[in-house]
């Protein structure tokens, strides 16, 4: 019962946590407008102190009286707050407080990035002492200048150093302040003078620049300019201003470096040798003083910047199918399975020394201790008895449970509770995930929410019989992603043959999916693109290799920290790479029809792609080894295994058996490449895939969706050989037959001929070289584009002519 109770109690305390997140920017809002009002209230207190402050003076111990006014424009609160930071603080160069916090405010308010305004608390807080430090020598004719702050400091100093001391210490303060504040250097300087004196038109050249640079500052719309992720801005056609304020702190880069090279002469001993000239260059320091430059101007590169108003999908768009009932944990029936289990092996003669159980949202795990002595083996052999006494399917025994002494038998309920994506989406756990890409799956047996991070994986292996839950598995990791992750982050590859299944993605084509150039819809549903596409990623792969290497970095997330750091110029390609998740549902299809040519590249993104940041996620209903081969099983350590038929496929999709032994409806397998753990995957039905689609879809959009490189091959994508020599044997006869049937499928061959899939699909390629019949159209059968076995004797033999 108490387990219910805290279930319940989680529940409810997840959307105010939601609700949280998502009103900081508000709280922003209304904290940054107080501090602005906050900091002129204060401003004027503070000059009207200065002119009342000795008027306002007896009335300062009877703050609290009503009855009492002061001559402070902000009446006894001004008087007091102004004589405590004034008189009784640091005296008047406390003046620049009111500017602090009005520039916090509107940092707060703007929701711009803090960091930048700690220098200048720092640096404020430093000339306040300065001042008050300095201003403490006057403080018997001018009290308030320096404060009993500016006093005490200066008198207590004074002890020890003297009133020299104090001016030596206030003079190196200065230069402190000038040096690294103002960056007032004796070399700056000179340079600045000399460059003034050497040319005039270079100085005319300079004011233009700084006057560009300065309207640039100003235009934030071009700072929006600067995201390179687009792809007009990194259009090398499409030189922005930008661009020009980038090239010119580049150029000043090159026009420094020579006064940065240090020379070194080495003379030798003997006087008849040349004495030779070393330079040195300190290329490194100056790049990362540029970056540091950079960030300091604009702040960190901001992928987000273009969609910067793009609103997160909220938690509400989705469906709480428990109504915060969490699960219901059944008494009766535990007692009953408990009694079943003991009895059943005791009509074994095993002895149980304990027994617990864990309720989980479908099944309940019953864990035992057996008695010692007992052989682990006996037990795991009595798998169908023990299903056979409590009359259930889907019993799973794990003897034993991995890091635990005990054995655990899973028994389904019966009542399974539905896992919804609203509750995942809604726990800390998903909501705290520190991941690249967080993906919530659903519900431990203990009822945990269960997440994962797919840059991990790094590759995602999907099977289950179908109308156990593949579909709505894909939705969950979609929706997570979108949850998650801003359209400048992730971008989507989604191949669906079924045509129906991730349709809905298409709404929000221009926010997260990617495609190929020249292609209308995003979302493949034609095989023969699929191996264009694939062919493009591997394209893409390389590039980004490329970007890596050139940048020095090991993997996609310090690239882009790199990047964001500004350490990395746009100019020579670099840009944000956002992650690109290829999502092929329903594999099986795939492999049967193109084979090899789909299988090489996805298993070379497989191995490779990981960390440039490209993951895969392929489903398929036949998990045998012709589709899941070696190549591609080898490569994909992440298996998310759905009930499936047979004890067989549960061994190619997990390499152990216990998908098969699964309830289904999203009850699944998963592992990482250890150990196996089962789960409840969470639900999302497709309105609420909808909900979120129209959600995303109704904002702010790209122009269009995120491009992927070309890839010139084939028109039809599969390798036709139109080579007459090389035809098979009986292409004359698979043509005969179907022109007598009009009708291009490899089935019919396959039936007519006796032929094997693979033979009679590459006898359907040789017949579309040759012109016999049209290329793939999916699910349809192929057009016949000879009417009779006349017109096929004919087109024979002006091909041997030819
Ligand atoms: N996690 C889940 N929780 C509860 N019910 C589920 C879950 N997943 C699936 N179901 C139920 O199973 C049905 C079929 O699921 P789904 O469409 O995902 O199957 P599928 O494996 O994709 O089938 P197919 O391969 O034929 O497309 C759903 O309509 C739903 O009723």
């Amino acid at each position: 019962m108490a387990k219910t109770k805290r279930s319940k109690s989680t529940e409810s305390k997840q959307p105010q946590k939601s609700f949280s997140l998502k009103s900081s920017k508000r709280t922003k809002i209304i904290f940054g407008s107080f501090l602005i009002l906050f900091s002129i209230g204060l401003f004027i207190s503070f000059i009207s102190y200065f002119f009342n402050w000795q008027a306002d003076q007896s009335m300062l111990g009877h703050v609290l009286e009503r009855g009492k006014t002061a001559n402070n424009w902000l009446n006894k609160f001004g008087a007091y707050i102004s004589h405590l930071l004034i008189y009784k603080g640091f005296g008047v160069s406390i003046i620049s407080l009111p500017a602090m916090l009005f520039v916090t405010g509107v940092y707060l308010f703007l929701n711009l990035k803090l960091f930048k305004i700690r220098s200048l608390w720092f640096w404020g807080f430093y000339l306040i002492v300065w001042f008050s430090l300095s201003f403490g020598f006057f403080v018997n004719s001018y009290p308030i200048l320096g404060g009993v702050v500016g006093y005490e400091l200066n008198d207590f100093l004074q002890d020890y150093i003297g009133k020299l001391g104090i001016v030596l210490v206030l003079i190196f303060m200065l230069i402190i302040y000038l040096v690294s504040r103002l960056n007032l250097t004796p070399d700056a300087l000179s340079k600045s003078f000399t460059k003034h004196k050497e040319n005039v038109k270079e100085e005319v050249s300079e004011v233009k620049f700084e006057r560009q640079t300065n309207s640039e500052k100003t235009n934030t719309k071009e700072e929006v300019a600067l995201d390179p992720s687009l792809d007009t801005e990194t259009d090398p056609s499409h030189p922005h201003d930008k661009d020009v304020e980038m090239e010119s702190t580049f150029s000043e880069k090159s026009l420094k470096e020579p006064s940065e090279k240090e020379k070194i002469v080495i003379k030798s001993e003997d006087e008849d040798d040349v004495a030779m000239e070393v330079e040195t260059t300190q290329d490194e320091e100056e790049s990362d003083q540029l970056s540091k430059k950079l960030v300091e101007d604009f702040g960190e590169f901001d992928p987000t910047l273009e969609l910067a108003n793009y609103q997160f999908p909220s938690i509400e768009l989705l469906k709480d199918y428990n109504s915060g009932r969490g699960i219901t944990i059944d008494q009766k029936e535990l007692e009953q399975n408990k009694n079943k289990i003991v009895d059943t092996l005791k009509n074994y003669k095993i002895e149980i020394a304990q027994i617990k159980a864990t309720v989980g949202p479908t099944v309940t795990l019953y864990e035992i201790v057996p008695e010692a002595g007992i052989r682990i083996s006996k037990i795991k052999n009595l798998e169908d008895d023990i299903a056979l006494s409590l009359s259930a399917l889907g019993i799973r025994i794990i003897a034993p449970i991995p890091g635990k002494g005990t054995i655990g038998i899973e028994v389904p309920n019966q009542n399974p509770s539905v896992v919804p994506m609203r509750s995942v989406v809604a726990s800390n756990k998903f909501q705290n995930a520190e991941m690249e890409l967080p993906i919530a799956m659903g519900k431990t047996i203990s009822n945990e929410t269960y997440t994962v991070d797919l840059a991990k994986m790094p590759h995602l292996l999907m099977a289950g019989a179908t109308g156990q839950g593949k579909s709505v598995g894909l939705n969950v990791i979609l929706t997570s992603l979108l949850y998650q992750k801003h359209p400048a982050e992730v971008k989507f590859v989604l191949v669906d043959p079924k045509k129906v299944e991730l349709t809905l993605f298409n709404k929000i084509e221009r926010h997260y999916l990617a495609k190929l150039p020249d292609t209308e819809e995003a979302i493949i549903t034609d095989n023969t693109k699929v191996i264009n596409t694939l062919n493009s990623l591997c394209i893409e792969m390389d590039n980004r290799y490329d970007l890596l290497k050139d940048a020095m970095v090991r993997n996609i997330k310090e690239y882009n920290t790199k990047f964001k750091a500004r350490k990395l110029n746009p100019e020579n390609g670099h840009k944000f790479l956002p992650y690109i998740i290829l999502v092929v549902d329903e594999f099986a299809d795939l492999i049967m029809t193109a084979g090899k040519e789909v299988e090489t590249p996805i298993a070379r993104l497989a191995q490779l792609a990981r960390a440039i940041g490209i993951h895969l996620i392929i489903a398929t209903q036949r998990p045998s080894v012709n589709v899941i081969t070696g190549m591609i099983k080898a490569n994909f350590p992440a298996r998310m295994a759905f009930r499936v038929t047979s004890k067989i496929d549960s061994r190619t999709i997990l390499d152990a058996g216990g998908a098969d032994q699964l309830i289904g409806r999203g009850d699944m397998l998963f592992t990482q490449g250890n150990d196996l753990i089962r789960l409840q995957c969470a639900f999302v039905d497709t309105p609420e895939v909808e909900r979120i689609t129209d959600f995303i879809g109704s904002q702010k959009a790209y122009a269009d969706a995120h491009l992927l490189p070309e890839y010139s091959g084939e028109e039809s994508g599969i390798g036709v050989d139109n080579d007459i020599e090389d035809r098979d044997k009986l292409f004359k006869d698979a043509a005969e037959v179907i022109i007598t049937a009009q009708q291009g499928s490899a089935s019919l061959l396959q039936r007519k001929l006796k032929l094997g899939y693979n033979r009679a699909g590459r006898i359907i390629d040789q017949l579309e070289a040759a012109g016999i019949v049209g290329p793939f159209e999916g699910s349809k059968a192929r057009q016949v584009l000879v009417p009779d076995l006349l017109a096929l004797e004919e087109l024979l033999k002006n091909e041997q002519k030819s």
